[in-house]
């Protein structure tokens, strides 16, 4: 087996494979191969390790459909047509867990950054514009105490939840198609329908998975139920929000703010008026940007593509259906 892998994974996964004996060509320049020159590829490999953001549709997999694995370095697989890969018997991997913990603490980021104008009073002393202040200016609000929601809380849901509930005692509410019983037992959080998560939490972060259901989830409609001292966190995949809903949102003091690590699209223009609020701190996508988080998702990403190349199950599977 060989292996096209398209961006600079840490190298750790690279030994791994080197240790396996799996040859791989490596894309080490600094930009996305469009779909065309992924496929060209692709041709002369078996496998595709994958850490871009290109969508990898029905004509990427027609035209690849030799591929023996598809190793994603990301947990989400939003960007692949898993019904087709599944179809054409692909299995696609993908790296769960190893980066809750970075993701969470990115998500846990964002809130402490919203709550208190963070981002926006630093852009001030940037700006020389640090000067007399009452004790009435810049006032944000204590997380102490606050109900903390949860829309789609599984594994980084799950870490966010954990912090919140140590740092600053937030009972934890959340809404998910099934029920999540550690969170429960462990952090005593309460499942709720989607209109009381909407409507009780005073942080609502959303880290479901971004399918045709969740696309949009939170627009106009949602915004305008929620509490006008609430703050939006999102980062899972920037869809899940409906943008020009939420800057109007923020602009007509609905809620109160928004901490963004995803976007739509992606990278955002510099000119989007959310950057010139006070109440919002935006990342550019670097929930998972720890050296222990990458490191474990190259591992992993690179331990099932060994297993592929073994003829055995990935140990990270996202559709079992690939093998029937
Ligand atoms: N910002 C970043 O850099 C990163 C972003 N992500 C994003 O975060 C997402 C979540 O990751 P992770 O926590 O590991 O994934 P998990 O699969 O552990 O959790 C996803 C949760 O979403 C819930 N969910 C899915 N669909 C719905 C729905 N229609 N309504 C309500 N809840 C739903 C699931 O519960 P149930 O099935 O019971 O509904 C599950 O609890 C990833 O898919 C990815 O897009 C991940 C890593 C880094
Ligand atoms: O967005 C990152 C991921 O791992 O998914």
């Amino acid at each position: 087996m060989t292996v096209f892998i398209d961006r600079i994974i840490p190298q750790i996964g690279l030994d791994l494979l080197e240790e396996a004996g799996i040859p791989y060509e490596q894309h080490t320049a600094n930009n996305e191969l469009s779909k065309a020159a992924l496929i060209e590829k692709c041709q002369a490999h078996d496998a595709l390790l994958t850490a871009g953001w290109g969508p990898l549709d029905q004509e990427f997999l027609q035209a690849c459909k030799h591929l023996k694995v598809i190793a994603l370095h990301s947990v989400g697989y939003d960007r692949i047509d898993i019904q087709e890969a599944t179809r054409l018997k692909i299995p696609v991997g993908n790296t769960p867990d190893v980066l809750s913990e970075a993701t969470a603490d990115t998500a846990f980021l964002l809130m402490l950054a919203v709550s208190r104008k963070a981002l926006f009073l630093h852009k001030k002393i940037i700006e020389g514009k640090w000067g007399f202040s009452q004790p009435t200016d810049d006032l944000g609000f204590s997380l102490t105490g606050k109900t903390l929601g949860i829309f789609g809380l599984g594994n980084i849901g799950y870490e966010l939840a954990r912090k919140a509930k140590v740092a600053f005692n937030m009972p934890i509410i959340y809404h998910n198609r099934s029920s999540n019983q550690k969170a429960e037992q462990e952090l005593g959080a309460k499942r709720v329908s989607f209109e009381e998560l909407v409507s009780q939490s005073d942080v609502l972060a959303a880290f479901s998975t971004l399918t045709a259901e969740t696309r949009h989830k939170f627009n106009a409609s949602v915004f305008a139920k929620m509490k006008p001292s609430a703050i939006f966190i999102n980062a899972s995949r920037g869809s899940v929000h409906h943008e020009p809903d939420l800057i109007h949102a923020i602009q007509t003091g609905q809620i109160w703010g928004a901490g963004l690590d995803v976007t739509d699209p992606e990278p955002m223009d510099k000119d989007n008026p959310l950057l010139a609020m006070p109440t919002v701190a935006v990342f550019p996508h670097i929930g998972s940007a720890t050296r222990e988080a990458r490191d474990g998702m190259a591992t992993i990403a690179a331990k099932n593509i060994i297993a592929a190349s073994k003829g055995e199950r990935l140990p990270y599977l996202v559709n079992p259906e690939a093998y029937h």
